[in-house]
């Protein structure tokens, strides 16, 4: 069995206004990875060129295993469950049985109790014109439909987006179980910090078309920490020699505040300099994106 779901090696897209890559990235099989990034950096644009929607301009793509060079075989696209970001406006009229119904001719994997029993979960009736339903409501038929024929691999763009605070424990509870056999694969967008940490296995960062790091959820935030440090000898020359240092605040009197990434080299760091380690404090996703997306801002300056 390979051990990536999907391999990217020096894709690359130019549009007038955005250039995407050049992106290696490997997706590990068997867990839920997540892309995150301020908008317009190419998360959705990076699914397209993964579900073979859009075609890169350099590079390859392998999905589950199977080259994309010459477009996405039907055998594939079976094995594959796709959420959009946005539903298609050319489906609004549709009935979500008839949607269902397509859905079942086409995907041999389609079962029909399981179906029934997400749409059950989700309260979703789809005895209604798609363009009827509410956006939350439409949403969780779009993600009841991408999971009935239990793909090996799930591409959520945004799957929380216009789902209620139940809703979203629901989806969370569903895409758990979905995990439980082991061998499927989920890779998801998401802005909401709370899902990312709740789901994902692995962070992808990304930032104005190009990926800054690929994490494992556990590692990451057990590394990157802000310290709060004292000593008589401490200033902001010295304390900017923190391993992994990436930010320096006087905090008052003999007390620096200092940002790493590197939290058990810090400490030893602090140990060995003779300081005083005050207290600790975790960073949040959003905070440990700030400073990456200002070490590669800064990084992109020096060269
Ligand atoms: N069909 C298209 N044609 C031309 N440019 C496009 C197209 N789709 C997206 N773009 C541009 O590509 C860039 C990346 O967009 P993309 O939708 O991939 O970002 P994203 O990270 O998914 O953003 P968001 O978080 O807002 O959903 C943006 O600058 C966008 O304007």
């Amino acid at each position: 069995m390979e051990e990536y779901a999907i391999e990217l090696s020096g894709v690359m897209q130019n549009r007038p206004n955005f250039k995407l890559g050049p992106l290696d990235l490997q997706i590990p099989k068997g867990f839920i990875t997540a892309i995150v990034g301020p908008n317009g950096c190419g998360k959705s644009s990076t699914f397209g060129l993964m579900l073979d929607l859009d075609k890169p301009d350099a590079g390859s793509i392998e999905v589950l295993g199977e080259p994309l060079a010459q477009g996405i075989p039907t055998e594939l696209k079976k094995r594959i469950g796709y959420l959009p970001e946005q539903p298609s406006s050319h489906e609004d009229g549709m009935k979500g049985t008839e949607k269902a119904a397509f859905h079942r001719f086409w995907y041999d994997g389609w079962d029909v109790n399981r179906y029934r029993e997400l749409l059950r979960i989700l309260e979703v009736d789809d005895n209604q014109a798609l363009g009827k339903m509410s956006k939350g409501m439409r949403r969780k038929f779009e993600f009841a439909v991408s999971l009935a024929h239990a793909p090996e691999l799930l591409l959520l763009d945004e799957p929380s987006s216009g789902l209620d605070p139940l809703a979203w424990k629901t989806m969370i509870e569903i895409l758990h179980r979905y995990m439980d056999r082991g061998d499927r694969t989920i890779l998801m967008t998401s802005h909401i910090i709370e899902e990312v940490k709740r789901l994902a296995d692995y962070i992808v960062f990304m930032a104005q078309g190009r990926v800054l790091g690929v994490y494992e959820k556990d590692e990451l935030f057990g590394s990157w920490f802000t310290l709060f440090v004292s000593g008589e000898e401490l200033n902001a020359k010295k304390a900017a020699g923190m391993p992994g240092q990436c930010g320096v605040e006087h905090a008052g009197g003999t007390t620096y505040r200092i940002t790493t990434s590197r939290a058990a080299e810090a400490e030893e760091w602090v140990a060995e300099e003779g300081l005083t380690l005050v207290s600790r404090q975790a960073l949040e996703l959003d905070e440990i994106m700030s400073a990456l997306l200002l070490q590669d801002r800064l990084s992109n300056r020096l060269i």
